[in-house]
Protein backbone atom coordinates (compact mmCIF):
# COMPACT_ATOMS: atom_id res chain seq x y z
CA UNK A 1 0.00 0.00 0.00
CA UNK A 2 1.69 3.57 -0.97
CA UNK A 3 0.81 6.26 1.02
CA UNK A 4 -0.03 9.70 -0.94
CA UNK A 5 -0.55 13.22 0.52
CA UNK A 6 -2.65 15.73 -1.80
CA UNK A 7 -4.63 18.77 -0.68
CA UNK A 8 -7.86 17.80 0.80
CA UNK A 9 -10.45 17.68 1.95
CA UNK A 10 -11.51 14.55 -0.44
CA UNK A 11 -13.17 15.98 -3.54
CA UNK A 12 -10.97 18.77 -4.75
CA UNK A 13 -8.76 18.17 -8.28
CA UNK A 14 -5.94 17.82 -6.80
CA UNK A 15 -7.95 14.23 -5.34
CA UNK A 16 -8.89 13.21 -8.75
CA UNK A 17 -5.52 14.09 -10.05
CA UNK A 18 -4.03 11.84 -7.39
CA UNK A 19 -6.73 9.08 -8.17
CA UNK A 20 -5.63 8.99 -11.84
CA UNK A 21 -2.10 8.57 -11.16
CA UNK A 22 -2.59 5.64 -8.47
CA UNK A 23 -4.99 3.12 -9.59
CA UNK A 24 -5.28 0.81 -6.89
CA UNK A 25 -3.76 -0.08 -3.36
CA UNK A 26 -3.01 3.87 -2.83
CA UNK A 27 -3.94 5.08 0.89
CA UNK A 28 -4.70 9.05 0.18
CA UNK A 29 -3.84 11.54 2.67
CA UNK A 30 -5.80 14.74 2.70
CA UNK A 31 -3.97 17.70 3.93
CA UNK A 32 -5.10 21.38 4.66
CA UNK A 33 -2.34 23.18 2.44
CA UNK A 34 0.01 22.53 -0.92
CA UNK A 35 2.83 23.05 1.93
CA UNK A 36 2.07 20.03 4.10
CA UNK A 37 2.44 17.89 0.90
CA UNK A 38 5.68 18.67 0.55
CA UNK A 39 6.78 18.41 4.36
CA UNK A 40 4.78 15.06 4.17
CA UNK A 41 6.81 13.94 1.61
CA UNK A 42 10.08 15.03 3.12
CA UNK A 43 9.46 13.68 6.22
CA UNK A 44 8.53 10.35 4.75
CA UNK A 45 4.85 10.32 6.15
CA UNK A 46 4.05 9.63 2.69
CA UNK A 47 5.64 8.20 -0.58
CA UNK A 48 4.29 10.65 -2.64
CA UNK A 49 2.70 14.32 -2.40
CA UNK A 50 0.27 15.17 -5.51
CA UNK A 51 -0.10 19.41 -5.92
CA UNK A 52 -1.60 21.60 -8.39
CA UNK A 53 1.17 23.79 -10.30
CA UNK A 54 -0.64 25.74 -13.57
CA UNK A 55 -4.05 25.59 -15.15
CA UNK A 56 -4.77 26.43 -19.04
CA UNK A 57 -6.61 29.12 -18.23
CA UNK A 58 -5.46 30.85 -15.26
CA UNK A 59 -2.02 29.88 -15.29
CA UNK A 60 0.39 29.29 -12.56
CA UNK A 61 -0.21 27.98 -9.14
CA UNK A 62 2.21 30.86 -7.52
CA UNK A 63 1.56 28.78 -3.91
CA UNK A 64 3.47 25.72 -5.71
CA UNK A 65 5.89 27.86 -7.61
CA UNK A 66 7.12 29.54 -4.47
CA UNK A 67 7.11 26.53 -2.33
CA UNK A 68 9.41 24.88 -4.60
CA UNK A 69 11.43 27.38 -4.53
CA UNK A 70 11.89 27.89 -0.73
CA UNK A 71 12.79 23.93 -0.92
CA UNK A 72 14.93 24.20 -3.78
CA UNK A 73 16.84 26.81 -3.80
CA UNK A 74 19.09 27.17 -1.11
CA UNK A 75 19.43 23.40 -0.59
CA UNK A 76 18.66 20.45 -2.61
CA UNK A 77 16.05 18.56 -0.93
CA UNK A 78 16.00 14.76 -1.13
CA UNK A 79 12.61 14.65 -3.51
CA UNK A 80 11.95 15.72 -6.20
CA UNK A 81 9.36 16.24 -9.25
CA UNK A 82 8.81 12.38 -10.53
CA UNK A 83 5.59 13.01 -12.51
CA UNK A 84 3.20 14.86 -14.08
CA UNK A 85 -0.84 14.79 -14.51
CA UNK A 86 -3.74 16.90 -16.31
CA UNK A 87 -6.99 16.60 -15.77
CA UNK A 88 -9.93 18.22 -17.36
CA UNK A 89 -11.54 20.34 -15.11
CA UNK A 90 -15.69 21.18 -15.30
CA UNK A 91 -16.45 23.29 -12.13
CA UNK A 92 -20.29 23.55 -11.21
CA UNK A 93 -22.09 25.59 -8.58
CA UNK A 94 -23.35 23.79 -5.62
CA UNK A 95 -25.52 25.06 -3.15
CA UNK A 96 -28.71 24.15 -1.10
CA UNK A 97 -30.28 27.98 -2.01
CA UNK A 98 -33.54 27.55 -3.64
CA UNK A 99 -32.50 29.71 -6.61
CA UNK A 100 -29.30 31.46 -7.58
CA UNK A 101 -31.31 34.53 -6.59
CA UNK A 102 -30.81 33.78 -2.90
CA UNK A 103 -27.18 33.48 -2.76
CA UNK A 104 -25.28 36.04 -1.16
CA UNK A 105 -21.88 34.24 -0.34
CA UNK A 106 -20.14 32.27 -3.04
CA UNK A 107 -16.99 30.17 -1.71
CA UNK A 108 -14.13 29.08 -4.04
CA UNK A 109 -10.08 28.42 -4.02
CA UNK A 110 -8.49 31.68 -5.71
CA UNK A 111 -7.57 29.66 -8.64
CA UNK A 112 -11.08 29.25 -9.88
CA UNK A 113 -12.62 33.18 -9.73
CA UNK A 114 -10.59 33.51 -12.74
CA UNK A 115 -11.56 30.10 -14.68
CA UNK A 116 -15.63 31.15 -14.27
CA UNK A 117 -15.17 34.97 -15.08
CA UNK A 118 -18.12 34.70 -17.73
CA UNK A 119 -20.90 32.44 -15.19
CA UNK A 120 -19.90 35.36 -12.69
CA UNK A 121 -20.01 38.29 -14.81
CA UNK A 122 -24.06 36.88 -15.93
CA UNK A 123 -25.15 36.07 -11.99
CA UNK A 124 -28.28 37.79 -11.40
CA UNK A 125 -27.60 39.60 -7.72
CA UNK A 126 -24.81 40.95 -5.77
CA UNK A 127 -22.87 38.53 -3.78
CA UNK A 128 -19.76 38.05 -1.26
CA UNK A 129 -16.77 36.18 -2.81
CA UNK A 130 -15.05 33.92 -0.02
CA UNK A 131 -11.67 32.22 -0.85
CA UNK A 132 -11.30 29.26 0.72
CA UNK A 133 -7.85 26.34 0.93
CA UNK A 134 -9.56 24.21 -1.67
CA UNK A 135 -12.81 23.61 -3.75
CA UNK A 136 -14.01 20.71 -1.37
CA UNK A 137 -13.17 23.20 1.39
CA UNK A 138 -15.98 25.84 -0.05
CA UNK A 139 -17.91 22.33 -0.16
CA UNK A 140 -17.47 21.31 3.15
CA UNK A 141 -18.71 25.22 4.19
CA UNK A 142 -21.48 24.98 2.00
CA UNK A 143 -22.41 21.79 3.61
CA UNK A 144 -22.32 23.30 7.26
CA UNK A 145 -24.40 26.47 6.50
CA UNK A 146 -27.73 25.72 7.80
CA UNK A 147 -28.97 29.37 6.60
CA UNK A 148 -28.86 27.62 2.67
CA UNK A 149 -27.89 30.96 1.23
CA UNK A 150 -24.23 30.04 0.28
CA UNK A 151 -22.94 28.21 -2.69
CA UNK A 152 -19.25 27.24 -3.72
CA UNK A 153 -17.72 26.41 -7.09
CA UNK A 154 -16.23 23.06 -6.94
CA UNK A 155 -16.23 19.69 -8.61
CA UNK A 156 -19.04 17.31 -9.15
CA UNK A 157 -17.46 14.71 -6.80
CA UNK A 158 -18.17 17.84 -4.34
CA UNK A 159 -21.60 17.49 -4.78
CA UNK A 160 -21.73 13.72 -4.12
CA UNK A 161 -19.56 13.79 -1.31
CA UNK A 162 -21.12 16.46 0.72
CA UNK A 163 -24.53 15.96 -0.93
CA UNK A 164 -24.68 19.86 -2.37
CA UNK A 165 -27.62 20.12 -5.53
CA UNK A 166 -25.62 21.00 -8.49
CA UNK A 167 -27.83 24.67 -9.55
CA UNK A 168 -25.17 24.72 -12.73
CA UNK A 169 -22.70 22.52 -14.49
CA UNK A 170 -19.71 23.10 -16.74
CA UNK A 171 -19.10 27.42 -15.94
CA UNK A 172 -15.68 27.44 -17.05
CA UNK A 173 -15.12 30.07 -19.79
CA UNK A 174 -13.20 27.46 -21.86
CA UNK A 175 -14.94 24.02 -22.50
CA UNK A 176 -10.69 22.66 -22.10
CA UNK A 177 -10.21 23.99 -19.16
CA UNK A 178 -7.49 21.56 -17.81
CA UNK A 179 -4.96 21.64 -14.78
CA UNK A 180 -1.78 20.35 -14.55
CA UNK A 181 -0.67 18.43 -11.30
CA UNK A 182 3.27 17.66 -10.11
CA UNK A 183 3.89 14.05 -8.34
CA UNK A 184 6.70 14.66 -5.82
CA UNK A 185 8.42 11.66 -4.39
CA UNK A 186 12.29 10.44 -2.82
CA UNK A 187 11.33 8.14 -5.33
CA UNK A 188 11.11 7.76 -9.24
CA UNK A 189 7.27 6.31 -10.63
CA UNK A 190 7.59 3.08 -12.75
CA UNK A 191 8.41 4.09 -16.28
CA UNK A 192 5.91 2.40 -18.45
CA UNK A 193 5.28 4.81 -21.06
CA UNK A 194 8.48 5.19 -23.46
CA UNK A 195 6.75 6.74 -26.23
CA UNK A 196 6.37 10.22 -24.67
CA UNK A 197 9.67 12.43 -23.84
CA UNK A 198 11.03 13.11 -20.99
CA UNK A 199 10.64 16.74 -18.96
CA UNK A 200 13.17 18.72 -17.25
CA UNK A 201 12.38 20.90 -14.63
CA UNK A 202 15.39 23.44 -14.08
CA UNK A 203 15.74 26.22 -11.07
CA UNK A 204 18.34 28.96 -11.82
CA UNK A 205 19.31 32.67 -11.10
CA UNK A 206 21.48 34.73 -12.09
CA UNK A 207 25.40 34.97 -10.97
CA UNK A 208 25.26 38.59 -12.14
CA UNK A 209 23.37 41.44 -14.15
CA UNK A 210 25.63 42.11 -16.51
CA UNK A 211 24.00 43.17 -20.06
CA UNK A 212 23.34 39.52 -22.17
CA UNK A 213 23.75 37.63 -19.00
CA UNK A 214 19.52 35.92 -19.18
CA UNK A 215 19.70 36.26 -22.92
CA UNK A 216 23.40 33.90 -22.91
CA UNK A 217 21.55 31.51 -19.84
CA UNK A 218 18.66 30.67 -22.30
CA UNK A 219 20.71 30.51 -25.53
CA UNK A 220 22.88 27.49 -23.88
CA UNK A 221 19.90 24.91 -24.56
CA UNK A 222 19.66 26.80 -28.30
CA UNK A 223 23.29 25.65 -28.83
CA UNK A 224 22.48 22.47 -27.50
CA UNK A 225 19.44 21.38 -29.42
CA UNK A 226 17.36 21.49 -26.45
CA UNK A 227 13.60 22.14 -26.90
CA UNK A 228 12.77 25.22 -23.75
CA UNK A 229 9.13 24.80 -23.50
CA UNK A 230 8.27 26.78 -20.82
CA UNK A 231 9.58 29.93 -18.44
CA UNK A 232 7.93 31.50 -15.78
CA UNK A 233 9.81 33.62 -13.03
CA UNK A 234 9.21 34.79 -9.03
CA UNK A 235 10.97 36.44 -6.60
CA UNK A 236 14.19 35.33 -5.71
CA UNK A 237 13.55 36.25 -1.92
CA UNK A 238 17.56 36.68 -1.73
CA UNK A 239 18.15 40.24 -2.90
CA UNK A 240 15.33 42.83 -3.85
CA UNK A 241 14.38 42.49 -7.60
CA UNK A 242 16.50 39.07 -8.25
CA UNK A 243 14.51 36.29 -9.95
CA UNK A 244 14.01 32.83 -9.51
CA UNK A 245 13.47 31.24 -13.42
CA UNK A 246 11.85 28.19 -13.56
CA UNK A 247 12.45 26.69 -17.05
CA UNK A 248 11.10 23.34 -18.32
CA UNK A 249 13.03 21.56 -21.24
CA UNK A 250 12.08 18.35 -23.54
CA UNK A 251 14.88 15.56 -22.63
CA UNK A 252 15.88 14.01 -19.45
CA UNK A 253 18.95 14.54 -17.76
CA UNK A 254 20.61 12.01 -18.72
CA UNK A 255 20.63 12.88 -22.18
CA UNK A 256 24.29 14.44 -23.39
CA UNK A 257 22.49 17.22 -24.84
CA UNK A 258 20.63 18.13 -21.72
CA UNK A 259 23.72 17.76 -19.63
CA UNK A 260 25.88 19.43 -22.08
CA UNK A 261 23.13 22.72 -22.04
CA UNK A 262 22.89 22.94 -17.96
CA UNK A 263 27.23 22.56 -17.59
CA UNK A 264 26.97 25.70 -20.07
CA UNK A 265 23.96 27.45 -18.24
CA UNK A 266 26.28 26.81 -15.16
CA UNK A 267 29.11 29.19 -16.58
CA UNK A 268 26.90 32.37 -15.43
CA UNK A 269 24.28 31.07 -13.15
CA UNK A 270 23.36 28.83 -10.22
CA UNK A 271 21.34 25.95 -11.25
CA UNK A 272 19.48 23.23 -9.59
CA UNK A 273 17.10 20.79 -11.09
CA UNK A 274 13.82 20.16 -9.70
CA UNK A 275 13.19 16.79 -11.36
CA UNK A 276 13.54 15.17 -14.28
CA UNK A 277 10.02 12.43 -15.50
CA UNK A 278 8.50 11.21 -18.20
CA UNK A 279 5.68 13.52 -19.81
CA UNK A 280 2.10 12.10 -19.10
CA UNK A 281 -0.08 11.03 -21.71
CA UNK A 282 -3.32 12.95 -20.79
CA UNK A 283 -0.79 16.30 -21.79
CA UNK A 284 -1.94 14.89 -25.37
CA UNK A 285 -5.97 14.28 -24.45
CA UNK A 286 -6.85 15.20 -20.77
CA UNK A 287 -10.30 13.65 -20.77
CA UNK A 288 -8.92 10.48 -21.82
O1 LIG B 1 -9.16 23.20 -4.84
C1 LIG B 1 -8.96 22.19 -5.55
O2 LIG B 1 -9.87 21.41 -5.88
C2 LIG B 1 -7.62 21.93 -6.02
O3 LIG B 1 -7.29 20.80 -6.29
C3 LIG B 1 -6.70 23.12 -6.26
C4 LIG B 1 -6.84 23.74 -7.63
C5 LIG B 1 -5.64 24.71 -7.91
O4 LIG B 1 -4.92 25.07 -7.02
O5 LIG B 1 -5.49 25.07 -9.09
C6 LIG B 1 -6.79 22.68 -8.66
C7 LIG B 1 -7.50 22.74 -9.81
C8 LIG B 1 -8.38 23.87 -10.14
O6 LIG B 1 -7.66 24.65 -11.05
C9 LIG B 1 -8.70 24.68 -8.95
C10 LIG B 1 -8.05 24.54 -7.77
Amino acid sequence: MVKVAYLGPPGTYTHQALAQQFKSDVESIPKESISSCFEAVNNDEVEYAVVPFENSTNGLVVYTLDLLRDWFLDSEPLFRIVGEQFVAIHHCLLSNAGSLNDIETIYSHPQVWGQVGQFLKEFPRTYSRIDTSSTSKAAELVAEDKTNTSACISSQLCSLIYKLPVLNQNIEDNSKNTTRFLVLSKRALEDDNEKFPYITSVMFTLKNDDPGTLCGALDSFRQHGVNLTAISLRPSHIKQWQYVFFVEIIGSERDENVQQSLSSLRQDCNVVIVGSFRRCGRYYEPSE
